[in-house]
């Protein structure tokens, strides 16, 4: 049988694409003579975009993942390559989270300015509701405005004048090699970032065993359980882009610790905390969910 090719989906983006070029040279380097080919697809999140309507307008996460699920399904793609916080907090049925690598940084960052040092009333540059609700917090006279586009799209509507900081997750600022861009990383104990944030999502069809099998070589298991306490907290909230939610899970002393902050239909900011065995991650997750609801 001839060696079988690796169809990867990716979004478009630069930092899509980085993105997935480092898992398919890692696919390459532990599977060697694997072929792999990586197939762009556009998806209903690009379009917005370049349309610049307000994300959390939509009220639906998966709208930057839903192309490439159907491509999964349909067979056009055998692997899909997100963000894990792209993800829509429960799975489309037939498809599986195959694995997720190395997490990187999962903080928010601040551009332009640190917390302290922005003036009364300034102009911070997030569509997040998680994010205005989180900065409002501790500083209730900033104001907030859209910003939609790519990371050097922000950056560069940040530089034009337009903003006084931006705030965007360092993952990705790091993984593009522009974290000398971060003027202050806001502490995840306070500052409680996207479930997932800084993880990617490898995503395959439940039935495609080969491709599970190549793909639990680039498995992090530190990084699969805290991102699985995450979106545990998430899919027990029912989250949707107009909710503010917030979790950050971490490994201490050989157990899982969850932090996690909602927003309720009161207005009022309400944070959790609670640790857990590392194998009940996702009950972890529904047990602080119980506690903010
Ligand atoms: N919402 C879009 C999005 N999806 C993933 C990242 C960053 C990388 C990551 O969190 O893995 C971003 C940009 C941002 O929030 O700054």
């Amino acid at each position: 049988m001839p060696n079988p090719k690796l169809i990867i989906g990716t979004r478009g983006s630069a930092l899509a694409l980085t993105q997935t070029n480092t898992i398919a040279d890692a696919l390459r380097r532990v599977h060697l003579g694997l072929e792999v080919e990586i197939r762009t697809i556009n998806t209903r999140g690009d379009a917005t975009q370049a349309a610049n309507v307000p994300l959390a307008s939509f009220g639906e996460k998966g709208i930057f993942a839903k192309e490439l699920e159907t491509a999964l399904l349909d067979g056009e793609i055998d692997l899909a390559v997100h963000s894990m916080k792209d993800l829509a907090h429960t799975m489309p049925p037939g498809l599986v989270l195959a694995a997720v690598p190395k997490r990187e940084d999962p903080r928010d960052a601040l551009i332009g300015s640190t917390l302290d040092s922005l003036r009364q009333g300034a102009l911070v540059g997030t569509g997040s509701v998680r994010r205005r609700a989180l900065f409002s917090s501790r500083r209730p006279d900033l104001r907030f405005l859209e910003i939609r586009g790519n990371i050097d799209t922000r950056l560069k509507k940040l530089e034009d004048g337009g903003y006084d900081a931006i705030c965007l997750a360092a993952a990705g600022l790091k993984r593009l090699g522009l974290a000398d861009r971060v003027t202050e990383y806001l502490d995840p104990e306070w500052f409680v970032p996207d479930p997932g944030q800084g993880a990617l999502a490898l995503q395959t069809r439940e039935s495609d065993v080969q491709v599970r099998g190549l793909l639990s070589a680039v498995n992090d298991m530190a990084s699969f359980v805290t991102t699985r306490a995450e979106r545990g907290f998430l899919r027990a909230v029912g989250g949707s882009c107009q909710t503010p939610v917030g979790a950050h899970a971490r490994h201490i002393d050989g157990g899982l610790m969850l932090r996690a902050m909602l927003v309720g239909d009161d207005g009022l900011m309400r944070r959790a905390e609670a640790g857990g065995a590392p194998g009940m991650a996702e009950e972890l997750g529904a047990r602080v969910a119980k506690m903010l609801r």
